[in-house]
């Protein structure tokens, strides 16, 4: 059995809807289609999600939301329309829409949640709907019949382990499921959804549960490239990775795989495979827990970078000689609900870099106050607007001078490194720069490894 799960692009049109179809009918292992909301048509299109997103947040200001309404509706009916099955279809996604608007629960993420979940959960019975009509045995699967349990607050879903027993009765279906990604249900019957891309998420969980064969992932891209495509032009592609390797480039920037989905997959070694909706005989790329010397081409396997990021500086004669210093420093971070990404440190000094949205100007001044009353530091102050590129790959280690020729690359770039942190796995190598610089510096690092030179 096969979970596949298709992407916002894959489902935008009722033309991917049919491109869907055909893949899960030429294949009877395809017995579980998990599905994200409507996603963009085109680069300056609005997903539904976004859409859903603006109407929830019109409720909480008391605005009017019938325009709001009718323009994800529309969405929908366009779909419907081409797919022929326009009928009682949008009516019914108005009147969900409008149940969900009217619930007024106490909590604003809890009410959020609901109007945001309303884009897969809608999609999923439309797409059910068109299998019917086209004589497929198929069904809507709702995540709470399966058992699709979480905890955790509003927009951060995490799965229980009573998820995977529940959801190992769905195997036992003679119909098609269609499941809706991004939400499940916490035991209480509360609705809660995952952060954003979680659809990716619900499919791992659910092949998890199932112990699928393998979990597709369909997307608008033939393979995970060594780099973004939007920065590079025509990447390499990867054809195999190994699942940690996936989840540490997802975590720093691959948006095509979210980093939470690598989990499921990779405790219940159920191998993951990324393809393209409208090139599904490609070959794609395999992401398995072993890595494989077949495929071992160059010394690293991907480069990832994403923006977004601030550094707090720390400068203390003698640092090194007092203990407890860098564990007084994490717990100020701590105590302010923030987690950081990295802490490269000296004899003197020492960094904590962090996302800028784990940030508020309140908690930025606490902190910083804290640090210098606190820990008594010669000097402390933080910075905003830094890139992280992060190069990943699991032969990195046995490879020598990988950071020579990176650092190399990226001065005769003309590029100013603000810091470099070895990962302690060793598959993992990070660099921080000035958010300016961020796309040059992937340029580089690509050019030295892949344009110029193969490992053998
Ligand atoms: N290294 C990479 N390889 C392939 N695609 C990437 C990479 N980094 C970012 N992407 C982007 O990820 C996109 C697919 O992810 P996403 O938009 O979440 O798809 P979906 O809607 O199918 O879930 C691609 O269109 C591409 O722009
Ligand atoms: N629709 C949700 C969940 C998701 O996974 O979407 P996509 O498959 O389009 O990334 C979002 O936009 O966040």
């Amino acid at each position: 059995m096969k979970v596949s799960k298709f992407g916002g692009t894959s489902v935008a049109t009722g033309n991917q809807i049919e491109k869907l179809t055909k893949i899960i009918t030429d294949d009877p292992a395809r017995r579980i289609v998990v599905v994200s909301a409507p996603g963009k048509r085109e680069d300056d299109d609005v997903k539904v999600t976004d859409m859903l997103i603006d109407l929830g947040e019109k409720c909480l200001r008391g605005e009017a939301t019938e325009t709001a309404i009718e323009q994800s509706v529309e969405r929908y009916r366009s779909i419907a329309r081409e797919l022929g099955i326009e009928g009682a279809i949008a009516e019914e996604i108005e009147a969900d829409l409008q149940t969900r608007v009217a619930y007024n629960p106490a909590d604003e993420g809890i009410f959020m949640d609901q109007i945001k979940a309303a884009g897969e959960d809608n999609n999923a019975k439309l797409i059910a709907a068109h299998f019917n009509h086209q004589g497929i045995n198929a069904r809507y699967m709702n995540p709470r019949d399966a058992g699709l349990l979480v905890e955790g607050e509003a927009g951060n879903a995490h799965v229980m382990a009573e998820a995977y027993e529940e959801l190992e009765k769905i195997r036992d279906y003679d119909e098609i499921l269609i499941f809706p990604g991004f939400f499940g249900y916490k035991p209480d019957g509360q609705l809660v959804t995952f952060p954003r891309g979680g659809s990716d998420i619900t499919g791992a969980i659910v092949a998890a549960g199932v112990n699928a064969e393998l979990y597709e992932n369909f997307t608008d891209v033939d393979s995970v490239c060594v780099a973004n495509p939007k920065v590079i032009d025509n990447p390499e592609p990867i054809h195999h990775m190994t699942y940690r390797e996936m989840r540490e480039l997802s975590y720093a920037g691959f948006t095509v795989f979210h980093d939470v989905a690598l989990i499921p997959a990779f405790r219940h070694g159920i191998p993951v495979s990324v393809k393209n909706t409208n090139h599904p005989e490609g070959e794609g790329t395999l992401i398995t827990a072993e890595r494989s010397e077949k495929h071992r081409k160059y010394p690293i396997t991907g480069i990832a970078a994403d923006e977004g990021f601030s550094i707090i500086y720390v400068h203390k004669y003698l640092m090194n000689r007092e203990v407890g210093f860098g564990r007084r420093l994490l717990e100020m971070v701590e105590d302010e609900g923030i987690s950081y990404e990295h802490l490269p440190s000296g004899i003197d000094d020492s960094s904590v870099i962090l996302r800028t949205a784990e940030l508020s100007l309140d908690s930025e001044n606490h902190l910083l106050t804290r640090i210098q009353t606190e820990l008594g530091v010669d000097d402390a102050y933080i910075e905003h607007g830094f890139a992280m590129i992060m190069l990943v790959g699991e032969w990195m280690d046995e490879t020598v001078g990988i950071a020579a020729r990176a650092t190399g690359a990226i001065a005769d770039a003309g590029i100013n490194l603000e810091m470099i942190n070895q990962g302690s796995s060793e598959v993992s190598l990070a660099f921080a720069v000035k958010e300016r610089n961020c796309d040059e510096t992937v340029k580089a690092i690509y050019n030295e490894f892949y344009a110029k030179q193969l490992y053998e």
